[in-house]
């Protein structure tokens, strides 16, 4: 029954100029509907031929789903084409159809089609990741639970969490965050966050801590109607000259791909907004992507008080409210979708501009099947709808200022700050001398202590940043050098004090620190190296009648928090605001005078060949966050490596010295954006296995190579970097090549041993981010 993938007619890169032509035009190839072409949600790329019972043959269209025997069971798939030439004689015949209507477009057809070619994963899987799972499930909830502390609850604080925590740890979390939100929160989301399910819930309703109440759904304002809205800004000159330029290329047949490089607080987003604008007047849409939604508190209300009809597709949006506003979406209802990179996605009809607001951000790749980029989607679904997309960044990816130097998009340069306004001077601190002068370590050095004073003397605000949090990332035992890890993964676990608890990273293990070391059993267990929580502790000690929030991952799970904590900053109800890098991007605050980089070093060290980008577009973009009122603004910088380029030319605000030095590494070592990657990773509780099965792909591989005239190198196969996560052992393969399409051929070329098999798990990413 299956037959093969067909992809002769796949081009590899979404370019702008040349579409992939992909050969899925179903109507004109079938008028007689006799069978038709099924994919399912596995990682197959296969299409299954099936035959269309007489009585379904009117209703069936493209992007409907429908009910299939497949092996022994009965599944669901996606409908995506029909043929009058089955595969075989011996087809099986489709039992029913299940959507009413399609639930993907033919523009999005091709793109799913183009995803599992270029990403290597299942048509299905494609199909399957486009539309979101609440649309596709039957079930209407018309209901929401939601949980709150019950009022007057007894004597409820730390210490009576911790009695609970011994018996019913994740009980005693799911209080801890009831007691930090005091707001009442969907019992979805909080079961997300602490894992405690509905009845430990339940239990803790008994005892009288909690109440539980069942609400219906409010679906009816998915799509925001400001009513009196702002009036758009007077642009200044540099503003209207990108603006023109923008406007020239609009009514193009093909508007193309513009890189809008404004350094930080250039005033980017006008431009987007009256792009927008411009967009609505031809009476087409706009998708507006930012790197994260939860983040971006700013951008959006920005947005909203600008323009009516804009839908915010937000990840923890409550199941029905995400299924209303998809189907409203649909509908037309919406002229402007706001999102993070699914929203590339989003069911908008006549779309005239897609944004990528920090195109720069890894977030827009995503870490699971299909392993897309939701930049070059854009590009891609903005050929097909002949509209125009914008790229806006201060510190463009390499790889997208590679392509506006070769002439691909066209480069439009902002290169001041509204108002007249300086970029910040930054301060370089070599750690390394601070050590020596003050014979110790610290973790705030005096310079940047020195600018603290200063600040918040003059009740200005102060940002400090830094990249890891919980309380200390080693465990060490001083007498026999000893490193805590997690028995999951090979990863040290990170101490967290508040909650008394060490913690793994990435398979969230928990456990109660040890008293002694587990090795040498020596009483000589201290922690090492600091992270956010250190840090505020260090900042209340050193800074007692200031107030400081704290934004990472552990202060801010709750919906919304960080818009609240943002709102209290911008208030001025805090002085200082430390956090992760989930406080680097977009933020606009006059009064914040100064920025602290605590540790600019915890990237640079990785194994990963963007490590000297990242940490230039970290610093950079922090930096950017001060200076943006009429008082001016200073960076610190602290580095163990103060003369590493990536840190000096941030220093020096020199994007293009960086990137001119960074290409010129990437071109040697053939790295992107000049050669083209992909990564195998071979997971297995038994190392054994995973070595194994990277030495048979690695030497297929290095046949194919052979056979088609070397265009490939291969890397590996050799243990990843993190050698073990949540009990698998990781071993991997690196394959470079000039042009994706040497790597397409591989992969195509070897795809039989790339079969999902017994014991191994294989992930193929291509393009990828990650490379631990
Ligand atoms: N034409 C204008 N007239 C007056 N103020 C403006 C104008 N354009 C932008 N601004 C203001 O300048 C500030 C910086 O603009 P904006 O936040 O858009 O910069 P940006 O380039 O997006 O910065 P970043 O990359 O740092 O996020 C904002 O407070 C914005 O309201
Ligand atoms: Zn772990």
């Amino acid at each position: 029954m299956p037959a093969h993938f067909p992809n002769q007619h796949l081009t590899s890169t979404p370019g702008v100029d040349v579409p992939p032509e992909l050969n899925t035009t179903p109507a004109s190839r079938s008028p007689q509907k006799r069978y038709a072409e099924i994919v399912v949600d596995i990682p197959l790329q296969r299409v299954f031929h099936y035959g269309i019972p007489p009585h379904i043959r009117e209703s069936l269209t493209v992007g409907m789903r429908v009910r299939i025997p497949f092996g022994n069971k009965i599944m669901a798939g996606f409908c995506v084409g029909f043929t009058d030439t089955p595969f075989t004689d011996k087809t099986k015949d489709i039992l029913s159809i299940i959507d009413t209507s399609p639930l993907i477009d033919d523009v999005m057809l091709k793109i799913t089609r183009w995803l599992s070619f270029h990403y290597y994963c299942g048509w299905g899987e494609a199909i399957s990741a486009v539309v979101p799972s609440v649309v596709r499930s039957k079930k209407k909830e018309r209901w929401n639970t939601f949980v709150r502390l019950k009022e007057h609850t007894v004597a409820l604080n730390q210490e009576a969490i911790a009695q609970i925590k011994t018996r019913a740890p994740r009980q005693a979390k799911a209080l801890e965050i009831l007691l930090e939100h005091p707001d009442e929160i969907s019992a979805k989301e909080l079961i997300r966050i602490c894992g405690c399910k509905m009845p430990g819930l339940r239990q803790l309703e008994e005892k009288g801590f909690i109440t539980i109440e069942n609400k219906p759904c409010d679906v009816t304002h998915t799509i925001s109607n400001a009513g009196q809205l702002q009036q758009h800004l007077t642009l200044t000159m540099d503003q209207q000259q990108a603006f023109d330029i923008i406007c020239n290329k609009f009514t193009a047949p093909k508007p193309g791909v513009l890189l809008l490089h404004g350094i930080t607080g250039s005033g980017k987003t006008e431009i987007y907004l009256q792009t927008i604008k411009k967009t609505l007047e031809h009476n087409r849409k706009a998708i507006y992507l930012v790197p994260e939604i939860s983040l971006t508190p700013q951008t959006i209300q920005r947005i909203k008080a600008r323009f009516n009809r804009v839908a915010v597709l937000h990840s923890s949006l409550l199941g029905t409210v995400h299924q209303s506003q998809w189907n409203d979406i649909k509908e037309g209802k919406a002229d402007i979708v706001i999102g993070a990179r699914s929203s590339i996605f989003a069911p908008l009809k006549d779309i005239g501009l897609i944004i990528i607001d920090e195109e720069h951000e890894n977030t827009y790749k995503q870490e699971t099947n299909p392993r897309y980029n939701a930049r070059d989607i854009a590009i891609l679904r903005a050929t097909y709808e002949n509209a125009m997309v914008i790229m806006g960044t201060a510190t463009p990816s390499l790889e997208s200022y590679d392509q506006a130097l070769s002439g691909n998009y066209e480069k439009i340069v902002l290169p001041r700050r509204i108002g007249e306004r300086q970029l910040p001077p930054v301060d370089i601190v070599d750690m390394g001398e601070e050590v020596r002068k003050r014979r110790g370590y610290h973790i705030i050095s005096q310079r940047l202590e020195y600018y603290m004073n200063q600040s918040l003397a003059r009740k200005e605000q102060v940002i400090l940043f830094l990249n890891r949090r919980g309380f200390a990332p080693y465990i060490h035992c001083k007498r026999c050098g000893f490193v805590l890890k997690c028995q999951r993964c090979d990863i040290p676990m990170t101490f967290h004090k508040k909650i008394n608890t060490i913690l793994c990273h990435y398979c969230h293990a928990e456990a109660h620190p040890p008293e002694s070391c587990p090795d040498c059993l020596a009483n000589n267990i201290t922690y090492r190296g600091f992270g956010t929580e250190r840090i505020e502790d260090e900042i209340r000690n050193k800074f007692p009648g200031y107030q400081i929030i704290r934004m990472d991952s552990d202060t801010m799970r709750v919906r919304d928090s960080h818009e609240k904590a943002l709102t209290a900053f911008e208030r001025g109800e805090f002085q200082i605001l430390l956090g992760t890098q989930m406080i680097a991007k977009g933020l606009d605050f006059p009064n914040v005078t100064l920025v602290g980089v605590i540790s600019a070093d915890t990237i640079l060290n990785l194994p990963d060949f963007r490590a000297s980008e990242r940490t230039f577009q970290l610093i950079s973009q922090v930096a950017g966050r001060t200076g943006r009122g009429t008082k001016g603004g200073r960076v610190v910088v602290q580095s163990y490596n103060p003369r590493h380029y990536s840190i000096t030319y941030a220093a020096a605000h020199d994007y293009d010295g960086f990137a001119k030095k960074e290409l010129e590494y990437r071109k040697q070592l053939q790295y992107p954006p000049f050669g083209k990657l992909a990564r195998i990773v071979f997971r297995s509780p038994h190392e054994e296995k995973a070595k194994e099965k990277s030495a048979i792909i690695g030497d297929k591989l290095k046949d194919f190579a052979k056979i088609n005239g070397n265009r490939l190198e291969i890397l590996g196969p050799s243990p990843a970097p993190v050698t073990k996560i949540n009990n698998l052992f990781r071993w991997h393969i690196l394959l470079k090549a000039q042009d994706h399409i040497s790597i397409h051929n591989a992969l195509q070329g070897i795809a039989n041993a790339l079969k999902p098999s017994k014991g191994v798990q294989t992930m193929v990413d291509v393009d990828p981010y990650m490379m631990l």
